[in-house]
């Protein structure tokens, strides 16, 4: 009753004051703008708040909320974060479909301000500059797969003496193992490393972090376009700036101005000479985008993603290793009958131990499980469509921005029963050989799936054959063991930890 009474005398305010009456109008107006959807969109939660969207749903973590949208929504949803519309793709069948069979339509990146920052190599890149940029990233890479690998056990014996020098004290090994990651490609990819007690290498690994801690916060610069004509740093866009230009400058310059005075068509070694060679090769050609600048910015993009993406992975490997002891006992007596000592002035190796071509099948489970399990890429990277398509039936707009839901792959209770469980053998069969689902895609899929895999899944392995032959993992304190809570992040890392590398008697 008294809710009736106050609707009427409402009515009759507006009615009687035309000034009262203008300003419900118009405010009703505003608020129907702001949360009006239009109806050919994938399904979007109903509940939605004016200027911030569907927002608040995502506290917590979010890929929590993807998770529980996905059940309700089905396989393609969508949500607006503040006023941009973001379509959520979920399941083997929608993924496949888009990044895939239709990779081409849906390779785009999106238009965001922090794309802005990267586009000169290939991860932010779309169209005609990223098919260049991919072509020869694709090239580089593939003249130094056959030769990765010598530098890959070179680096993982640097890592064995780095890891001794620390005598069994508990440690947090987070940058250790990123400096180890970045000199293992810097190896591969331009002929140098650096000692891990180099300040440049120290900082690079900091600034790294420090960029994946801004470019996970990026949503606001993304959405509040207009922010790059204030004054003053209220998103750190200027500071993820001011520290790629320190990684330039100290470290990729440099590298490239040598490579470019030493270029020899007879000799070419490495990922820049290749790139080098590709850029002598089109010069005078109109409008290429094969030139110093691209180069330099690939080099960042390649160190950069492949530094925190394999350094996060081993990381987590640690976690599992130690919530695991018996896993760690298993993998420990594998690896024994497949490392082989060789001379220690060995040139091969330039260390102590050299792996068999062939890995035990359950040394490789065990690397699918913590990949599947570290999830370090739950939304790969953002994608978008140049103009409008359609996908399952309903519209997706130029405008939008399309996440590859790899959370869905990889987590899917249909696909592996008890995701939440840590448990390489569901990565063999019953005749004790590796079966790996489709689903498992780390990587992803299709013209935008990651083109160095190869180099990720062998510093994965062949560091970690060389620390377990080397070492008893140990927690810092016996009672107490590393938390696999997932930080919030575009690389969900676990928190940081302190653990003990003890040295094994029997590699004494
Ligand atoms: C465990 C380690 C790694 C994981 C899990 C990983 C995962 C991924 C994923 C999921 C994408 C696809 C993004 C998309 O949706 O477009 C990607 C792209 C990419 N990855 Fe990796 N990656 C790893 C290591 C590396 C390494 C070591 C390098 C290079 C040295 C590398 C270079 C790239 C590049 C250049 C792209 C962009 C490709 C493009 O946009 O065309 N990744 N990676």
């Amino acid at each position: 009753m008294s809710v009736l009474l106050a609707v009427q005398f409402i009515i009759e305010e507006v009615y009687n004051h035309p000034n009262i009456s203008a300003v419900v109008s118009v405010s009703s107006l505003l608020l129907w703008l702001s949360i009006r959807r239009p109806y050919d969109i994938p399904p979007n939660p109903w509940i939605i708040f004016p200027i911030i969207g569907h927002r608040p749903l995502l506290r917590g973590d979010p890929i929590v909320t993807l998770r529980k949208l996905r059940k309700e929504l089905g396989e393609v949803f969508s949500i607006y974060v503040d006023a941009q519309l973001i379509i959520v793709v979920n399941g083997y069948a929608a993924i496949k479909e888009a990044f895939f069979t239709r990779g081409d339509e849906f390779h785009w990146r999106p238009n965001t301000r922090i794309c802005d920052l990267f586009h000169f190599g290939v991860i932010c890149n779309s169209g005609k500059e990223w098919r260049e940029q991919r072509k020869v990233t694709e090239a580089g890479l593939e003249h130094v797969k056959p030769n990765s690998s010598t530098f890959i056990h070179r680096e993982a014996s640097h890592l064995i003496t780095a890891l001794r020098a620390g005598e069994a004290k508990a440690e947090d090994v987070f940058v250790l193992f990123h400096s180890a990651v970045f000199n293992a490609l810097t190896s591969v990819l331009v002929s140098r490393r650096m000692d891990y007690k180099d300040v440049r290498l120290e900082k690079a690994v900091e600034r790294f972090k420090e960029n994946l801690e801004l470019f996970s916060d990026s949503k606001y610069p993304n959405f509040f376009p207009f922010q790059k004509f204030l004054m003053g740093d209220f998103f750190d866009v200027k500071f993820l700036r001011i520290n790629m230009t320190e990684i330039h400058q100290k470290i990729i310059n440099p590298i490239f101005e040598e490579h470019r005075t030493e270029y020899n068509d007879e000799k070419v070694v490495d990922f820049l000479d290749v790139y080098l060679k590709e850029m002598k090769a089109q010069k005078g050609v109109e409008k290429t985008t094969v030139e110093e600048r691209s180069c330099q910015a690939v080099l960042y993009d390649l160190l950069w993603h492949g530094t925190v993406t394999t350094g996060a992975t081993l990381y987590w490997a640690i976690v599992f290793l130690l919530r695991n002891p018996s896993v760690q006992d298993k993998l420990k007596e594998q690896i024994d009958e497949v490392l082989t000592k060789t001379e220690a002035t060995s040139e091969e190796t330039n260390g102590s131990q050299k792996l068999k071509p062939e890995l035990p099948v359950f040394f490789k489970a065990f690397i699918c499980e913590v990949q599947r399990c570290a999830n370090i890429c739950p939304i790969s990277m953002a994608h978008a469509v140049a103009k409008e398509k359609f996908l399952k039936g309903y519209r997706i707009p130029g405008d939008a921005v399309i996440l590859p839901n790899l959370d869905s792959l990889m987590m899917d209770e249909d696909v592996w029963g008890d995701p939440q469980e840590f448990k390489p053998d569901r990565f063999t069969n019953s005749d004790g050989k590796l079966s790996i689902p489709h689903e498992f895609k780390p990587f992803f899929l299709g013209t935008r799936c990651c083109p160095a895999s190869f180099l990720a899944e062998s510093v994965v392995s062949v560091f970690l054959a060389f620390i377990l032959y080397n070492f008893d993992i140990l927690p810092e304190v016996q009672v107490s063991l590393p938390s696999s809570q997932r930080k919030k992040g575009l690389i969900p890392y676990p928190p940081n930890f302190k653990c003990k590398f003890v040295p094994r008697r029997k590699s004494q």
